[in-house]
């Protein structure tokens, strides 16, 4: 299985802002998850693969390709969803569907259609009517309509309700069904990358700090409770960050080997939420819980 995006050494420089040498391979037929803190590179890093930003340094394959987004035919194999409505907004839904008939030569006219009754979108209906998370989902029809084998998703599913981010999530999971299609999506909303991801990708103020097979990341870091002194028993090597609260101590590690059968210490499951927290947390990743 090749790769769908292959990112190295990416480098872009904006005034109190670096992305430092990124790098990260996206595997065909694979959901990965980006995720990482406001302002943390996920839209400048999206924008240079897709080269609607000049990047400083660095080299982006798209399907074995240097520079895929520079290329036409490519770039229509792409569907890309923003956070914010990209059609002018007096057009309706059927005036959209003519427009990239227009546009992409592998248009699905009947697929955008369906897509958007599924989603219960208006036909008539001026797109300036329409609600922030009705936008959203034309924007995703419309992504998912011109037969793209890599779909790229930057924060698209924010201000939907559970429910239709439920169905979009179903319907990511069917488009990878197909080895050949590919999802790499940012999110704020760990719960959902926790659900449909293959491989998490976080990034902190410009740098991956992880790239890491979902299950492997939820099955080895556990959030343990324990005293302030067991908590300073443990080996620093697995100790990804500390809390301290009032009354006991919160750890997270990276690693459970060697830990479970130890009596003194409270072990959880770490939610991605938790692995962000901490891993994005303060230099020394220690946070007074107060
Ligand atoms: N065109 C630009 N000119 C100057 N600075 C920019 C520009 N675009 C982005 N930045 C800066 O780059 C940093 C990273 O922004 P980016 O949009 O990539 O973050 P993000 O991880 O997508 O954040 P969010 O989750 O808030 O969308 C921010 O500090 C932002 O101000």
């Amino acid at each position: 299985m090749g790769s769908a995006i292959e990112v190295r050494n990416l480098t872009k420089q904006y005034p109190g802002f670096a992305l430092k040498d990124v790098s990260f391979q996206i595997p065909e037929g694979s959901i990965v998850g980006f995720i990482g803190e406001n302002g943390a590179g996920k839209s400048t890093t999206i924008k240079a693969i897709l080269d609607l930003i000049k990047r400083d340094g660095g080299e982006i394959t798209l399907f074995g390709e240097p520079d895929g987004a520079k290329d036409e035919t490519l770039k229509e194999q792409i569907g890309v969803v923003f956070d914010e409505n990209c059609f002018p907004d007096y057009l309706n839904r059927r005036n959209v569907n003519r427009m990239l008939k227009a546009i992409y030569r592998g248009w699905q006219e009947e697929r955008f259609e369906k897509l958007c009754e599924r989603f219960g979108l208006p036909e008539k209906q001026k797109i300036k009517e329409y609600s922030r998370g009705m936008k959203m989902k034309l924007s995703i029809a419309a992504a998912m309509s011109h037969q793209a084998r890599l779909l790229i998703l930057d924060e698209a599913l924010s201000g939907l309700d559970p429910v239709v981010r439920a169905e979009i999530l179903d319907m990511l999971r069917e488009f990878v069904m197909d080895e050949q299609h590919t999802v790499f999506l940012s999110s704020h909303i760990t719960s959902d990358i926790e659900k449909i991801a293959d491989y998490i990708l976080l990034i902190h103020k410009g740098e991956i700090l992880l790239y890491e097979d979902r299950d492997t990341l939820l099955e080895e870091y556990a959030l343990i409770r324990c005293s302030a002194e067991e908590a300073a028993k443990l080996n620093p090597a697995i100790v990804v960050g500390i809390r301290r609260g009032r009354f006991d101590t919160e750890v997270l590690v990276r690693s459970r080997e060697g830990l479970e059968a130890n009596e003194d210490l409270v072990m959880d499951r770490a939610s991605l939420e938790d692995i962000l927290l901490y891993t994005a947390g303060e230099p020394g990743n220690e946070r007074c819980a107060g």
